[in-house]
């Protein structure tokens, strides 16, 4: 059996950020770019009306009147030339004829006879136009590498024409879970059944970190479903998570499925509490977890191993700040393993709740944290400092 940290070492030295491949502009939110973008053209193409009104070329207000002649609507494609001395109605987002440089509100002007009657001391010319290529010029880098592609990124790279980007994908996890015993929320229970809570927990500790594709899989307690469901998934998923039958019981199938699949074992059991039976694996360069079932356990694991891990695959910080803090009661603790508490933490201390049982999850659904007490401890009193591992 190992410790905590090696556990974490291991993991940290076995798992290599997904490789950057194509990603279309539909699924790329929140992927991180792995090419610099260059704008194929000038943004906006063309000078653009920034309002409703006329465009007119500015040094014919000197020479006198101007004619009103057509209009010129946003994503008309006929060029139009302006004639000396003469106005366009123009609407918001249209070109701007040749020769035009201005544009007046139409608030601020008015047409009598086929004329146009300018109130608008502030223009200038060059007013209310946005000329091509102000927003970026053909050949300007629009986007970094290694830009996080926020929902204004995605719009950004539509609105240059980008309908795929080179990027570090998000992964698809699947998650496998495993147990005769388990029955689905909402259906009446049969005498030995438990609701199956884990996939329910994982799924929504994945959406709330929004990194992954998930996919959940269940199987009985079978060593062929087992070693099938997870041959399709080790195919299809960047990221295996397996919920319970990693232990010793007759029915834990999940160690002798992995062999089958020819999954590298890492490391198996881990000198913690909750979590002890924690085994991974490797096949070709996807992880591989097996969650020991209690449902604290899983979670606990998934905090501590697998977020570190899709952060490695994703290259981003997905947890918060480790804290330091002091802890608001006194307790007692086994030495030999080290010990993540469910707590709740303010800006003061950080309180241990109680049920810390690794099958219930009744204070870990109102806990904001994890607290480490490390192995060798053996008690810990009030205004004692430990660790603190805040919850996304
Ligand atoms: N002889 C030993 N027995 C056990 C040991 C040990 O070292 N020696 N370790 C214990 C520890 S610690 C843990 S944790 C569990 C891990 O066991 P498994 O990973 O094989 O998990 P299961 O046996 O399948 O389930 C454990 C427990 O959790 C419930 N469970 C499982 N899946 C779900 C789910 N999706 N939703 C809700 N609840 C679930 C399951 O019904 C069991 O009660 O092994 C101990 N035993
Ligand atoms: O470690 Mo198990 O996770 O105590 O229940």
């Amino acid at each position: 059996m190992i410790g905590v940290q090696e556990a974490k070492e291991i993991i940290r030295a076995r798992i290599e950020p997904l490789a950057a491949r194509e990603v279309r502009l539909d699924d790329a939110w929140g992927c991180m770019l792995a090419e610099d973008c260059a704008a194929d053209g000038d943004f906006p193409p063309f000078d653009q009306a920034a309002v409703d009104g006329y465009a007119f070329r500015f040094a014919d207000i000197a020479s006198g009147a101007l004619r009103l002649a057509g209009a010129v609507a946003a994503g008309s494609r006929l060029p139009r030339v302006l004639e000396a001395q003469t106005a366009v109605r123009i609407f918001t987002g249209a070109p701007m004829p040749a020769q035009a440089d201005t544009v007046v509100m139409q608030e601020l002007a008015k047409v009598a006879d086929g004329q146009l009657v300018i109130d608008d001391r502030q223009l200038q010319q060059r007013g209310n136009v946005r000329p091509q290529g102000s927003d970026i010029q053909e050949g300007t880098v629009a986007m970094q590498q290694g830009t996080v592609l926020s929902p204004a990124a995605i719009g950004f790279l539509a609105g240059i024409g980008r309908s795929a980007v080179v990027a570090v994908p998000r992964p698809r996890v699947c998650i496998i879970v495993t147990g005769n015993e388990l029955a689905k929320p909402g259906q009446p229970l049969q005498h030995g059944q438990v609701y199956e809570s884990n996939s329910y927990a994982l799924r929504a500790a994945l959406q709330q970190l929004q990194v992954a594709e998930v996919v959940v899989r269940y199987v009985g307690d079978d060593l062929s479903q087992t070693t099938e469901q997870l041959d399709e998934a080790l195919q299809s998923a960047d990221v295996v998570l397996v919920s319970g039958g990693i232990s010793v019981g007759d029915y834990d199938y999940v160690n002798r499925a992995l062999k089958q699949c020819e999954v590298e074992k890492q490391f198996y059991k881990v000198r913690q509490k909750p979590g002890k039976p924690l085994y991974f694996g490797t096949k070709g360069q996807k992880p591989v977890f097996g969650l020991p079932g209690n449902p604290a356990s899983v979670l606990v694991c998934f905090y501590e191993y697998v977020v570190p891990a899709l952060e490695l695959l994703t290259q981003r910080r997905l947890m918060p700040e480790p804290l330091q803090l002091a802890i608001a009661s006194q307790g007692q603790k086994k030495p030999g393993l080290t010990h993540f508490l469910k707590g709740y933490f303010n800006e003061n201390d950080v309180q241990v709740l109680s049920a810390q049982e690794s099958y219930r999850l009744r204070s870990f659904a109102v806990s904001n944290c994890l607290v480490c007490l490390p192995e060798a401890m053996e008690s810990f009193n009030q205004g004692m400092v430990v660790q603190v591992q805040p919850l996304p």
